[in-house]
């Protein structure tokens, strides 16, 4: 990205990889490394605090709906838990942040063939950026319904890198174009894996759906406009499922 502001090519590489696969790494994006290693530092000083102390912060507990840690995505719509603890923090503001994020995890996994670190799904959003620490883990759906060629790629981790994906709601407004292409983690079997993915949202309120340009330009739209809110009420009454979210905004034919 060092040079994406003189070389046409950075743009036009970024729009292919977002047609063609939906996810992308970004080297010199010009976060510096040591605000990256920062952050994930952070992270392993949270998970590593004591049970106690961390449950301050779950459902039940915790003072603020902007905070929430947590195990696995839908413990109750999932027959088997996925293997993640999650700190999920909704910035809203700089001051609201100060105030209520928490200043500051720890298992191994003895049966990794026997779990999944983060089930089949794709993001809600409309883009996230993820940084990813060293261990690895992430997989990517490839070619999907393309019979043999259909599978999974590993996303190398590369140190100082961010992973963009394109989500549900770039997919829905680009009418399809963006793919918002499914995912999962593979747990380790003897290393804690920290991930840091920022979701960026349309607002709970935006209402969603093809781009007027695109209708106007003769596409027929592949989507209906839905409240955002309501798609990812969606996708949380779920159990991770694969590609199946967006299937809530499909035009049925
Ligand atoms: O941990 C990762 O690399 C990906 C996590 C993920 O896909 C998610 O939280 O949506
Ligand atoms: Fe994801």
């Amino acid at each position: 990205m060092s040079n994406w502001n003189e070389d046409p090519k950075v743009a036009e590489s970024v729009c292919e990889a977002a047609e063609k696969f939906g996810f992308f790494q970004l080297v010199n994006h010009g976060v510096p490394l040591e605000v990256l290693d920062g952050v994930k530092d952070a992270t392993h000083r949270f998970f590593g605090l004591p049970a106690e102390e961390k449950k301050k912060y779950s459902k039940e507990l915790s003072s603020t709906n902007s905070v929430r840690f947590g195990t696995s995505f839908s413990p109750d719509a999932e027959k088997a838990l996925e293997w993640k603890d999650y700190l999920s923090l909704f910035y809203v503001s700089e001051e609201e942040a100060s105030a209520l994020w928490p200043s500051a995890c720890r298992m191994k996994c003895p049966n990794p063939q026997l779990t999944v670190g983060v089930g089949r799904h794709s993001d809600v959003s409309s883009l996230t950026f993820l940084l990813q620490d060293e261990i690895g883990g992430l997989y990517v759906r490839v070619n999907e319904g393309k019979g043999e060629k259909d599978g999974w790629v590993h996303v190398p981790p590369i140190e100082g890198s961010l992973v963009i994906n394109v989500g549900d709601a770039l997919q829905i407004l680009s009418n399809g174009r963006y793919k918002s292409v499914e995912h999962c983690v593979i747990a380790s079997g003897s290393k804690n894996r920290i991930s840091i993915p920022i979701f960026v949202n349309p607002k709970p309120n935006d209402v969603i759906g093809p781009l007027p340009e695109l209708i106007a330009a003769g596409e027929k739209p592949k989507y209906k406009n839905i409240l955002y809110s309501d798609y990812v009420k969606h996708f949380f009454r779920k159990a991770h499922d694969g590609k199946k979210t967006v299937a809530f905004a499909e035009i049925s034919s």
